[in-house]
């Protein structure tokens, strides 16, 4: 059977995910996931009809999973065929707001936000430029991180710097998970019934990043992160907010450069720093059980900084009527979100916990009926979302040809 359709390639650091979507179905028939580039644990599992193939790499980097995976689609799933690529970017500085079609400048753009996510853009553009060299007529589509938070306001995106490092060097809030907060919080207008032109939404996309984002009237009008997807809540591995002045401290006491201090910042802190133990919160929450202290207080100070950041992100919005989680973490961690929610009684959320450990699908909402705020929990799909940008940019750009 013939599947004409899209692929959609979120290219990380160590990691690259794929999905390919029919046109039709937010349900993905193939997926695929690579972890651990540039070591020799290097892996890549496709999943396909219920079954998993392991591919075969011949090198340790983006390009030699990519090469992998088409030569897996055309021997394999011939009857696959990619109309289109979309892939997710994480920064697009001001110059994107909304997703398009690539093209030379768009990829000179996408390099000149480089240095500002640079785990992630430059691993972006290796996969964008290979798939131009490997089928250079096949349409690629980029959707940008940043992209969603280009509505939020001059006074919220400015850091209070002398105003010329905004000017000439463009220093200032951009803010990530766009696609996903931007995902989450139209399901959540409908699955909750607000009003399309009156609701106020805070989402907590919790994942290995962690953000928050609140909307205002499907917009976002404040989010947690920065100029770098380092700022505001602690993950996994990174520390999120931070008194400026610890930077020179450290380097001074522990004679670091800014890189290495800055790899520290990114790499070595969040759950894993405090932890000692890991970034991955199943492994902390499995020991908090059994009594492992940096495991207790690396899920205490994640739950107290995201209440915390949930509640100064209300200063953005005129009312609000929910909160959602979502995110491998706030879509199955439970406990998070109870701890999280313990400290919002200020806002008046009163979390059911029986509904809070339901198993669900898509959304499951977790508020008591006391509480005056909605709380759910919504399953992310920034893939899909990809795809459908996708979509649309490559019909508009068919029907113009005409
Ligand atoms: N069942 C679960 N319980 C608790 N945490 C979970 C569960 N499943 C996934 N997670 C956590 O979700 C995080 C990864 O989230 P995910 O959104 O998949 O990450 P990313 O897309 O940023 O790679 C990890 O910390 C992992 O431990
Ligand atoms: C921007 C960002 O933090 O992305 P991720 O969560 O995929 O690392
Ligand atoms: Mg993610």
């Amino acid at each position: 059977m013939h599947i004409d359709g899209h692929l959609v390639v979120n290219a990380g650091s160590s990691s690259i995910k794929f999905s390919f979507f029919d046109f039709h179905s937010p349900t993905p028939i193939l997926t695929g996931l690579a972890e651990c580039l540039f070591s020799a644990q290097i892996s890549c599992v496709v999943k396909y009809q219920h079954q998993k193939h392991s591919l075969r790499i011949k090198g340790e980097d983006h390009k030699a999973v990519l090469l992998a995976l088409f030569d897996f689609l055309s021997e394999q799933l011939p009857d696959l065929n990619i109309a289109a690529v979309g892939h997710r970017v994480v920064h697009g500085g001001e110059h994107f707001s909304t997703p398009v079609l690539v093209n030379e400048q768009v990829i000179e753009k996408i390099a000149s936000c480089n240095n500002l996510a640079p785990l992630h853009n430059p691993a972006n553009l290796i996969a964008i430029k290979l798939i131009q060299q490997m089928q250079p007529n096949l349409p690629q589509v980029v959707v940008f991180d940043t992209a969603f938070h280009q509505s939020i306001s001059a006074e919220k995106y400015l850091y209070a710097l002398p105003y010329n490092y905004y000017q000439d060097l463009q220093v200032r809030k951009y803010g990530f998970h766009g696609t996903s907060h931007q995902y989450v919080s139209q399901q959540a207008v409908a699955q909750l019934n607000l009003a399309q032109k009156d609701h106020g939404l805070i989402v907590a996309h919790l994942g290995n990043g962690a953000s928050v984002c609140a909307v205002f009237n499907g917009k976002s009008v404040e989010t947690s992160m920065g100029l770098t997807p380092l700022d505001g809540l602690m993950m996994g591995t990174r520390c999120g907010d931070l008194d400026p002045g610890v930077f020179n401290y450290l380097c001074d006491k522990l004679n670091l450069s800014p890189t290495e201090l800055t790899n520290i910042l990114n790499k070595k802190s969040g759950l894993l720093g405090i932890s000692q133990l890991s970034n991955d919160m199943r492994t902390l929450l499995e020991h908090a059980e059994q009594g492992h202290e940096g495991a207790i207080l690396a899920i205490d100070m994640f739950c107290y900084r995201l209440a915390k950041h949930i509640c100064a992100s209300t200063a953005a919005l005129p009312k609000l009527d929910a909160i959602v989680f979502t995110g491998g973490i706030g879509e199955h961690a439970a406990a998070i979100r109870s701890k999280t929610i313990a400290h919002l009684k200020v806002l008046h959320c009163v979390l059911d916990e029986q509904k809070n450990l339901q198993s669900y699908d898509e959304f499951n909402p977790i508020h008591h009926n006391s509480s005056l705020v909605q709380l759910a929990v919504i399953a992310t799909n920034e893939e899909w979302m990809i795809a459908q940008s996708v979509s649309q940019l490559v019909k508009t750009a068919a029907e113009d040809t005409l």
